[in-house]
Order: structure tokens, then C-alpha cells, then sequence
């Protein structure tokens, strides 16, 4: 058979760039040049002659530093091969590569491909988003609570800034429930969420759906007086739903509150006990009322 190694390069979906020891491209596949078309450039820029090295730390990016750092431990000896995972967003189209460098073998070359991995990392993405979701209502789970009040909590350390927790429950769910039947439940769980939801306005506001019919809405930044008008509305939003119980009144919920500086609690979690202990009180005090705790 007459193939030619180019022929073959050519053939083959990931863009493929050879270099020297310097970083001055010495051959690229139609793939690469395809690619580059795509992006803007013409199908025949001369390649051949252009430091690879040198575009790479053009506008210091991290991913273009990282790129060229990798490239020079090959050349250099440093690793055998490298790998590097980046993104490479164009205006309509999120996508990702990875990118692959080796020496040829007794060669000074290096041959570095990209490989498109946008499906993979869309799938991760998914995967992610399923796992700190909650799929009735699609408010955040534990583990989105866990990870988001942590980070809040240190941020809160670092600038000395207050946060609140609402813990949310539903009084009487179980009597709505027997009654209605679980399915009217948990559209009812539905609802109530969206009104959560809607009032978690901020960037650090997160809803979460804690198990069963209890709710956690963590209020970043937050002090205990705007929390607890928060709480109002909340409890004002959900009795304005159109839904009833079995004795014909609004659904109502009762609301545990606890606003703290981190310099006041050890951890993130503390704040949660603190909310529960209200929310108890609350539901002690006859229920559809809100409780709060604000330790100095
Ligand atoms: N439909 C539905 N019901 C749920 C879900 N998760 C928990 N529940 C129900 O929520 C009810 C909670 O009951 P309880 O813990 O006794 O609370 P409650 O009846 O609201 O009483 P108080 O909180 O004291 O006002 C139980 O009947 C659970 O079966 C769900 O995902 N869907």
C-alpha cells in the first residue's frame, strides 16, 4: 500500500501540529487547518514557519501560559508527554479540548494534537448539576448546601460580613398529604419551592430543598432584620398560593431563623442547628410564625 504519513494525519480528527525543539511549526494536518478556517483564518495561512511557543503566551493567558510551560517540559525532557484540558469558547458555541504533547521519537520534534472534548465535558456538567439538585423541585440539595455555606462562611471570615439561615417547613404537610393524596403533595412541595425561589434574589442566596418538606434558603451577606423580612415574605408568598387544605385554608409554614457572623459560631453547620432550634420554637408557638436567633 502507497499512503504517505501525511495522508494519514489528514485523515485523522484532531488537529495535529508538529514542532521543533524551538517551537516553529513544521507541519500541521488538514484538521488544524480546518479548524483555524472555522475561526477566521484563511485556508492557506502558511503555517509552517510560526512559533507555536510564542502564540501560546500571547495575552498571558492561564490556559496559553499553562499550554507553553507543558510544550517546554516536553522539548526539554522534563516529562514524557503532557496533557492539558481548556476551554475554547467561540461567541455561539460553548466547547472544550484536550490538549496532548509528545516527543517523536528519535526526533528533537514534538507532535501536539487537540482533541475536541466539548460531549465529555457537557456530560460532566450534567452529572454535576444532577448531583446537587433536587429532582421534585429542582432547588438545591444538601450537598449544593454543604459546599455553598462553606464557601460563604470563609468569604464571610475573610471580609467580616454577617450570613442567615431560614430553615422552611410546611405545617401540617403529613394531614395534606393523607388527604389530597402524595402526588397533590408533592405538586404542593412544587409551589412552595417556586416561592422560595423567587425571593432568593442575590448571587448569594441559595434555595434548598433539606428533605421531605423542609426548605433552607441561605441568605449570603444578609443581617438578621433583612433576613427576617425575607422570612415575611416568604410566608406571605406561600399563603397567597392557590392552594388549600383540608380545612379550607391557606397552606402556611412556620420559619426557624439564625443570622451570625463567623467570628461568633465555630462552623457553617452551627448556623443550621441554631435555625432548627427556632423552627421548633416556631412550630411550638402554634405554627405560621417565624422565630429568629441572632448570637453576638
Ligand atoms: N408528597 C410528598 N410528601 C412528602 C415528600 N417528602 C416527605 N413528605 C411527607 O411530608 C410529611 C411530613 O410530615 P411531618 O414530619 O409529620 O410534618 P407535618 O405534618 O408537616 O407537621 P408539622 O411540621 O409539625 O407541622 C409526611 O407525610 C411525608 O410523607 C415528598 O417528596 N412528596
Amino acid at each position: 500500500m502507497d499512503i504517505s504519513c501525511s495522508q494519514i494525519l489528514d485523515a485523522l480528527q484532531a488537529q495535529i501540529a508538529v514542532i521543533d525543539a524551538n517551537g516553529a511549526i513544521c507541519y500541521v494536518n488538514q484538521a488544524w487547518r480546518d479548524f483555524a478556517s472555522s475561526n477566521g483564518m484563511s485556508a492557506d495561512y502558511e503555517w509552517e514557519g510560526n512559533n507555536y511557543l510564542a502564540a501560546c503566551k500571547i495575552g498571558s493567558t492561564d490556559e496559553g501560559l499553562q499550554a507553553a510551560n507543558l510544550i517546554e517540559d516536553v522539548i526539554s525532557g522534563l516529562r514524557d508527554e503532557a496533557y492539558l484540558e481548556y476551554p475554547c469558547h467561540s461567541p455561539t458555541m460553548r466547547r472544550w479540548f484536550m490538549m496532548h504533547v509528545a516527543i517523536i521519537p528519535s526526533t528533537p520534534l514534538c507532535v501536539i494534537s487537540h482533541h475536541n472534548i466539548t460531549d465529555r465535558k457537557l456530560i460532566e456538567e450534567k452529572v454535576e448539576e444532577l448531583s446537587l439538585h433536587d429532582p421534585l423541585t429542582g432547588l438545591g440539595n444538601r450537598r449544593l448546601f454543604l459546599q455553598e455555606s462553606h464557601r460563604q462562611w470563609l468569604h464571610n471570615q475573610r471580609y467580616h460580613t454577617g450570613m442567615s439561615v431560614l430553615m422552611i417547613d410546611i405545617d401540617h404537610f403529613k394531614i395534606y398529604n393523607d388527604y389530597f393524596g402524595h402526588l397533590a403533595g408533592d405538586q404542593c412541595l412544587i409551589a412552595v419551592a417556586d416561592v422560595i425561589q423567587s425571593n432568593a434574589h442575590r448571587p448569594d442566596d441559595v434555595a434548598i430543598r433539606f428533605g421531605g418538606e423542609e426548605f433552607l434558603l441561605l441568605l449570603g451577606q444578609t443581617d438578621a432584620p433583612s433576613a427576617l423580612l425575607v422570612a415575611e415574605k416568604i410566608q406571605a408568598g406561600i399563603m397567597a398560593l392557590p392552594l388549600h387544605t383540608p380545612a379550607n385554608g391557606p397552606i402556611t409554614v412556620s420559619i426557624g431563623i439564625a443570622s451570625a457572623r463567623p467570628s461568633s459560631l465555630s462552623e457553617a453547620n452551627r448556623l443550621v442547628d441554631l435555625a432548627d432550634k427556632q423552627l421548633y420554637l416556631a412550630k411550638e408557638s402554634g405554627r405560621n410564625c417565624c422565630k429568629i436567633t441572632h448570637p453576638s
